[in-house]
């Protein structure tokens, strides 16, 4: 196995916590349908697919019109990108963990299906923008995870091969897409996964986000 060059993060459930401005973005949308409003819960199990996905799956779940789809998705971006840092927190040794990571001299990138702005407003907000070389968005690419090509495209950015890399998600898009890509696989056993997390079929599980730097210090030596 060649040995690790470079680390990719998965960012709603990975590295942030963000279910609750999804929430409330959310909740605002469905308040102006006139329809009801969504728990933390149900909100967490919809997301991952990313905000069209989010949306169609909200406005499903409370009996809107799905024909109205492209108007209430961009409705809820107004809505979420105005305010989408809120009450969004990075996951307890999320910090320490890149500077780690970037102290190893790992390069490192987000590719999430959290559109582009959102994703680096969330980022600048807790501090963490600096610690990326390559950041791809939910609407950077016609592709989103579960298909191989943000990850790909963020790798060719990084000048890295995908055998050479390690991606970290909590969700079955971010394992399906790193495998699609030729790339190893962690989960993180927080997040918002939509199935148990020994089902991911990532290589690991870590628990918390600083159980990443022996596997990736023994893997980068
Ligand atoms: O916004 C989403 O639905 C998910 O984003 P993620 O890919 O960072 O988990
Ligand atoms: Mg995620």
């Amino acid at each position: 196995m060649s040995s690790l060059k470079a680390i990719i993060f998965d960012l709603d459930g990975t590295l942030v916590d963000s279910a609750c401005d999804l929430r409330d973005a959310v909740n605002v949308l469905l308040a102006e349908e006139g329809l009801r409003q969504l728990d933390l819960d149900e909100v967490k199990s919809m997301i991952g697919d990313g905000a069209a996905k989010l949306v169609e799956r909200a406005v499903s779940a409370t009996g809107g019109d799905q024909s109205r789809l492209s108007a209430l998705v961009a409705r809820f971006l107004q809505i979420y990108e105005a305010d989408a840092t809120r009450h969004t927190q990075a996951y307890p040794g999320v910090p320490e963990t890149l500077a780690g990571l970037r102290r190893l001299g790992l390069p490192l990138a987000v590719v999430t299906n959290k559109p582009y702005g959102a994703t680096i407003d969330i980022l600048e907000a807790l501090g963490l923008r600096a610690y990326f070389d390559a950041i791809v968005g939910g609407d950077t690419l016609p592709e989103r995870k579960p298909h191989p090509a943000p990850i790909l495209a963020a790798l060719g950015r990084l000048g890295i091969a995908p055998e050479a890399a390690l991606m970290v998600g909590d969700n079955y898009h971010d394992v399906q897409a790193a495998q699609a890509a030729g790339v190893r696989a962690v989960a993180v056993t927080y997040g918002y996964s939509h199935k148990p997390h020994a089902e991911l079929g990532a290589e690991r599980l870590i628990d918390t986000m600083p159980e990443l730097l022996p596997i990736v210090a023994d893997a980068a030596s």
